[in-house]
This record gives C-alpha cells, structure tokens and sequence, in this order.
C-alpha cells in the first residue's frame, strides 16, 4: 500500500494508542486518509478508500464508477500471477503483535475490519468476501452471514473435509477489496473481477491469493464462538452470536508491512459495503427496465439499506416495477426511491423535491411486510418491512410536472 500515499495524500500523525485512539483519529478525520506512523511500533493507513479516492484512483469519474464497474464485470481478466518474495514468515501468536485496533468502548477485543477471505472450491471457483474478524487469545471469531458466499464454501467443506482453507489478506490493492464486495453469482469469480478492475498482483500459493501487507493462512473450523459486539455501517452495535473460529496457522508480513485499519461505521466502511452494489443492482433492474438510468446506494442510508433508482419512464407503472426490480437486486435493501431522469440522485435535496411534488401517498407507495432485510439494520427484528417511494410524474400530464430552467 507505500505506492498509495503519495497520490492519497493522507494526513499524518506520528503516534497512536491501538486503543481507541486510532479509532479517535480516523472518526475525526472520517473521509480523509490517514497515515500513523507509530502504533505499537507499526505503520497504519486508514479511511483509504471513498468515491472521491476511488475515481482518483481508478480515473473515472464519481458519477460514472457505476458504468466503469459495470463495463469490467463484463471483462473479466485472467489473474497475473507474480513470484511471492518479500515476506517474512511469522508464528500464529505474531497476530497479537499487529497493530490491530480496538475501536469502540463495548468492543470485546481488537478487530480485524479491512481483511479480505480468499477461498477455493472446486465446483464453486474462488471466491473473496471482506469480514469482520475479532481477535481472540488464540484464534480468529469471523462474522460468516448466512447464505453469503463463503458461508456455502464453509458449509461444503465442513461436510468434505472438516474444515474450509482460507488466506485471510490485509492492506489490499483497492481492485481487490471492490472486488470483494461484488456479490454476484457463487461461482462469480472476484479475482478475476479485481484483475479486470485493475493490474493486481497475485500469488500461487496453495491457491491463488492477491498480493497485500499481511498474508495469513488459516482454517475456518467446525467450532463456534462468541462473536461481537460490533459497531457495523449504522454506527450501532451488532448483536453478540456463535460464529465460526479461525485457526491461524501461517502469517507472512511484507518487509515494513502497513497495517489498513477500516474504522467501521466510517465512510470508508459504507463505500466499500455499498458501492460494489450498485452495478449489481443496475444489471438486474435492467433486465425489467431496459431504460434504467442509474442507481445509487445513498450515504444517509449507510450505502447499503437505502437506494435511489433513476428510469427514463417509458410507460405507466415503470416506477412500480423499478420499485420490485431494486428490493430483490440487493437483498438488504430496505427502502427504495425511483425517480426520472430529471432528478440528480447525487443531491438529497432533488430527490425530495421529488418525493415532495410527485408522490400521492395512496398511489405511489408499495409497502411489502414479513421481507428478509439487513441483519444490520437496528429497527428490525429479523424480518423487515419494505417500502418503494415512486417519485416519477405521471405520463399523461407531464407538462404539470416540467421544471423551469
Ligand atoms: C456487514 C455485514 C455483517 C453484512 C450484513 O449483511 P446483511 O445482513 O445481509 O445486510
Ligand atoms: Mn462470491
């Protein structure tokens, strides 16, 4: 990660307590990164990646990443692998040695929140997905949400072998942590996603595993643990469950290794969740309408539960339809708000505006009851209720609705 400070230009601070005052510093700074030169004698970079770093970094606008994304998924690129040197073995107890944070004042210990799990199977294909993992005296709790990806590895490989081989990667090339925030297909395969995103580095090891700081080989057993609480994208705390342990058995760091510490909750955080969501969302609600303009996971909705989906309307009930196309693309979804093309879904206030002069509360609202929705969200109980808002002006009296210039 050293080749990205120069073009993030981070904020530097020459020390800082894994406890809590590393948290301190990147809340302040929330948006903006962040070099620490000094915790526990290591490097850390934080709050790396938003929509501004991240269309600086990839060259594209913030507008178009959405497009950008979309066009990749669509050219998927075979991994460039590289020789593996430049790392230093270390034993598993060297876990307790990384600077890992301890966040928030309820937290149970320090959290790994920037790592990303590679997993193989050989009827799925790879897979990486990006976890919470809390840090345990002498093993790994990772937060495994059910019917996700590498739940179903994890399931598979219990029955087959007992256990399910994983790297676990820290301080990752941008591409790869996109990437494995992508949900898609089981056997959609992220690496070559991120590969396709960008020129990404990647071992043979085992299996292929993308270049990062810290590199460590693990085993995801058949025991369980406490794990949590967390403080997740709402900025509240996740609830405490039994979830799967992590067997650390290797861990190679790079020579002068940087640790990424993602504050959860943080902007970093909710663009990383949301963002890899809006393509996905895209191609599916294109499939029902074709003149679908755009979609975005909006930050006042923690870029995850709430999304504005803008249409060119062709006919009566395309805003019903984009409605019931948004809330089954991204399962979390909680509330959804189709707007026309005339509407800037990048400014909160237009898409009031909307709201506020285009909806009839008995006409244009859908409200779907008993819906499986976001483990995350703090309002529900297991089950959500959804609602789509269609903001579109009626098609036979569009003159009512035209906006002075
Ligand atoms: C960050 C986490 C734990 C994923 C939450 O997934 P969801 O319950 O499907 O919204
Ligand atoms: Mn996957």
């Amino acid at each position: 990660m050293r080749e990205f400070i120069n073009l993030l230009n981070p904020i530097t601070i020459n020390k800082a307590d894994k406890r809590y005052e590393v948290a301190k510093v990147l809340k302040k700074y929330d948006g903006k990164p962040v070099y620490i030169k000094d915790v526990d004698g290591y490097e850390i970079l934080g709050n790396l990646w938003s929509r501004d770093s991240l269309s600086k970094f990839f060259n594209v606008e913030k507008e178009k990443f959405l497009f950008f994304m979309l066009k990749k998924l669509d050219d998927l690129k075979e991994p460039k692998i590289v020789k593996f040197s430049g790392y230093k073995k270390e034993s598993p107890d060297f876990i307790h040695s990384l600077p890992i944070p301890i966040y928030y004042e309820k937290d149970p210990g320090p959290y790994i929140t920037s790592g990303v799990v590679v997993a193989y199977d050989e009827d799925y294909g790879y897979n990486m997905s990006i976890h919470r993992m809390l840090v345990k005296e002498d093993h790994l709790v990772i937060r495994m949400v059910e019917q996700r990806h590498l739940y179903h590895y994890y399931h598979k490989a219990i029955k087959e072998k007992g256990y399910l081989d994983v790297y676990i990667t820290i301080g990752n090339h941008p591409a790869v942590l996109l990437a494995a925030s992508t949900s898609g297909d089981i056997t959609f395969d992220e690496l070559k996603f991120a590969s396709s995103l960008s020129d990404v580095d990647v071992f043979s090891l085992d299996f292929l595993v993308p270049k990062a700081e810290i590199i460590i080989k693990a085993k995801i057993l058949n025991e369980l643990d406490d794990e949590g609480p967390f403080v997740d994208i709402t900025g509240t705390y996740d609830k405490v469950r039994k979830q799967p342990i992590v067997e650390i058995e290797k861990i190679y760091v790079k020579d002068n290794f940087i640790f990424h510490a993602l504050l959860p909750g943080g902007i970093e955080h909710k663009t990383l969740m949301g963002l890899p969501q809006e393509p996905r969302m895209f191609k599916y609600i294109r499939n029902t309408i074709p003149s679908v303009k755009n979609v975005r996971l909006t930050e006042g909705g923690c870029c995850w539960l709430h999304a504005i989906v803008q249409i060119e309307k062709k006919t009566e009930g395309d805003g019903k339809n984009a409605i019931l196309s948004a809330l089954a693309s991204h399962p979390s979804l909680k509330h959804v708000v189709v707007v026309d093309d005339d509407i800037n879904i990048f400014d909160i206030n237009d898409i009031e505006y909307a709201i506020a002069t285009r909806v009839q509360g008995d006409r244009d609202i859908v409200i779907i009851k008993g819906a499986k929705g976001s483990s995350l969200d703090p309002s529900s109980d297991g089950l959500t209720t959804k609602i789509g808002i269609d903001a579109t002006k009626p098609l036979n009296c569009k003159e009512k609705f035209e906006r002075i210039i």
